[in-house]
């Protein structure tokens, strides 16, 4: 019998024995991963039960009966992206999904140099989360470190590993992770926001209401809005004449994003022969690298046109941006703390900018929950007064929109790590040092762990009674976990809370058009333009 068949018939007779009713989104069918859970109330796990699930050593499965597609030697199952009746790397998590569906919730598979053991099931993947350690590896965005190391650039947090990445973590931790540091900016932000908000207002078109390329300007704010943290100044984007740098910044590093997305899976061939592919990418991360060095050093000549003006520094709440804090450091050459903004100017503008478009989007589909919404944060913000910090505590169903749309449109589709010790997951024995990837997308949209996946239900996160804390982390997993988890998270967070803010009290969302699919743009991105209508609110103070 399988181990998984063994588990279900223990799972009959704890499920009577477990004190704690089943929640009304418990599992409906049986399934040989998610039953564990046993989806309790309380989020406990009942000791009978335990005792009786656990497997003896003989049990596990070895690696190699993991199961999985076959593929070819050398390039794997890289064809398959390539067949009609399959889905392209644009469509990955779509492929992840339907293999869950052939294989279970945990498989293998081989795509070109890119080996990996896929796992949709949150418990499962916890046994992963919680060997984390304290020098997590995670797979390097490969192109991205060619470039660099090609430019003899640093690979910055996000691509270097061990004593590198633990030094470099140290330092930036201290300015970006704190939340009182972050809870600093809300006052930048929501001025940010708000202007954000009246140049929508400017932009929209006087009949239908929509904003031409909404995309584009939810890009200007995010670049916006993240300057105010890396060099405490403001870049101009949302004025009527915006900077053609910060332009240019915005399109290159767009293009930089889509072109490697189809170098991440294939071949890597660039390395030893520039692809057509491979030159469009360098030449737009040489924009991005040009062009936010002019960000950095408008603000370093800020600095020495400003150096000892005591009264320029009492207008800014948090005194130091996070550029000024990372040139003091000794242990950082000017260089490396340029390279790190740059790097974290890179990270947060794609990603802050693709959740708040997935967010409106829900929102203007759901007037609903919109409607909901807008009585919360009227409520809690009467007037037109600024978002403070107290502010963002009381308004649990806005943050509750958010994780469910992080739930639906898990911008970063997986999350991953190298182990690094053996850890048996769902029967199987993974070795140390493979590579295993939590696929967000198909376990966001589980019907065994939420009922009626695809409707957008923010209520699913206001549980009065708790829930198992694994399924009340899924949102939060696509900041990935442990002591690597994404260094932006709590900036991104109150960036995506404020913008909405502002924009829900200022406009009433529709969507007319056909649905939005997500594809993958290295990060998850709207298949098409979102046309949402903003209409004014009449009742609207803040305009
Ligand atoms: C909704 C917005 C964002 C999402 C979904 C996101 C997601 C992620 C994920 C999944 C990781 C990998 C974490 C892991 O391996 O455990 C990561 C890492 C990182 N993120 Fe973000 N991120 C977002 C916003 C930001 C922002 C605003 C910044 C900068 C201010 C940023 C900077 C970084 C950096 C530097 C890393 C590398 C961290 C390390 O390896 O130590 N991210 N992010």
């Amino acid at each position: 019998m399988s181990v998984f068949r063994k588990q279900r018939s223990l799972l009959k007779v704890t499920g009577s024995q477990c004190p704690v009713k089943s929640s009304s989104e418990a599992v409906s069918k049986s399934n040989p991963a998610t039953d564990k859970r046993t989806d309790n109330l309380s989020g406990e796990k009942c000791p009978l039960f335990m005792f009786l699930s656990r497997k003896s050593p003989d049990e596990t499965k070895p690696f190699s009966d993991i199961p999985g597609p076959t593929g070819l030697p050398l390039v794997g199952t890289l064809f398959d992206y390539f067949k009609k009746d399959w889905f392209g790397f644009e469509k990955m998590f779509k492929a992840q999904e339907k293999r869950a569906q052939m294989y279970g919730p945990i498989f293998r598979e081989k795509i070109a140099t890119n080996e990996n053991v896929i796992i949709t099931d949150p418990w499962e993947y916890q046994k992963v989360i919680r060997v984390d350690g304290k020098r997590p590896q995670r797979i390097e965005l490969l192109p991205a470190a060619h470039y660099r190391k090609k430019k003899g650039i640093s690979l910055g947090l996000v691509n270097s590993q061990g004593e590198e990445w633990h030094q470099m973590r140290t330092i930036m931790s201290k300015k970006i992770l704190p939340p009182r540091e972050v809870l600093a900016y809300c006052q930048d932000m929501s001025m940010v926001a708000q202007d954000f908000a009246e140049h929508l207002n400017r932009v929209k078109d006087k009949e239908t209401g929509e904003v031409e390329n909404l995309e584009h300007e939810i890009f200007k704010w995010a670049l916006e809005s993240i300057g105010t943290v890396l060099f405490e100044r403001r870049i101009g984007c949302l004025s009527t004449s915006p900077p053609k740098d910060a332009l240019d910044f915005l399109k290159n590093l767009q293009g930089a994003f889509k072109t490697m997305q189809p170098l991440l899976f294939n071949l890597p061939i660039y390395k030893v022969y520039p692809t057509k592919l491979w030159r469009q990418f360098e030449h737009f991360s040489d924009k991005v690298l040009e062009l936010g060095q002019q960000f950095v050093n408008m603000k370093i000549k800020d600095m020495k046109d400003h150096a000892g003006d005591e009264t320029d520094r009492q207008e800014t709440p948090h005194q130091s941006a996070l550029l000024t804090y990372l040139l003091s450091q000794a242990s950082l050459t000017p260089a490396e703390a340029n390279a790190h903004v740059i790097d974290l100017l890179n990270a947060a503008v794609e990603t802050v900018s693709n959740s708040t478009i997935f967010a409106l989007y829900c929102l203007a589909c759901n007037p609903l929950v919109q409607e909901k919404l807008y009585q919360e944060l009227s409520d809690v913000l009467p007037g037109s007064e600024e978002i403070g910090a107290e502010t963002l505590q009381q308004l649990p169903y806005l943050k509750a929109c958010v994780k469910e749309t992080f739930r639906l449109f898990p911008i970063t589709f997986a999350t991953s790590r190298f182990l690094p010790k053996d850890v048996e997951v769902a029967g199987y024995l993974i070795p140390k040092g493979a590579h295993v990837q939590a696929s967000l997308y198909p376990m966001g949209r589980d019907a065994k762990i939420f009922k009626d996946p695809e409707e957008y239900r923010p209520e699913r996160w206001l549980r009065a009674v708790p829930r198992d804390p694994v399924v009340m982390a899924i949102p939060s997993l696509q900041f990935g976990h442990g002591s690597r988890m994404c260094i932006g998270r709590r900036l991104a967070e109150q960036e995506i809370y404020i913008v909405l803010t502002k924009i829900v009290k200022t406009f009433k969302l529709e969507y007319h058009h056909e649905p939005v699919e997500p594809v993958l743009n290295t990060l998850m991105t709207p298949d098409r333009p979102v046309k949402i209508t903003f209409v004014s609110r009449a009742d609207s103070l803040t305009i």
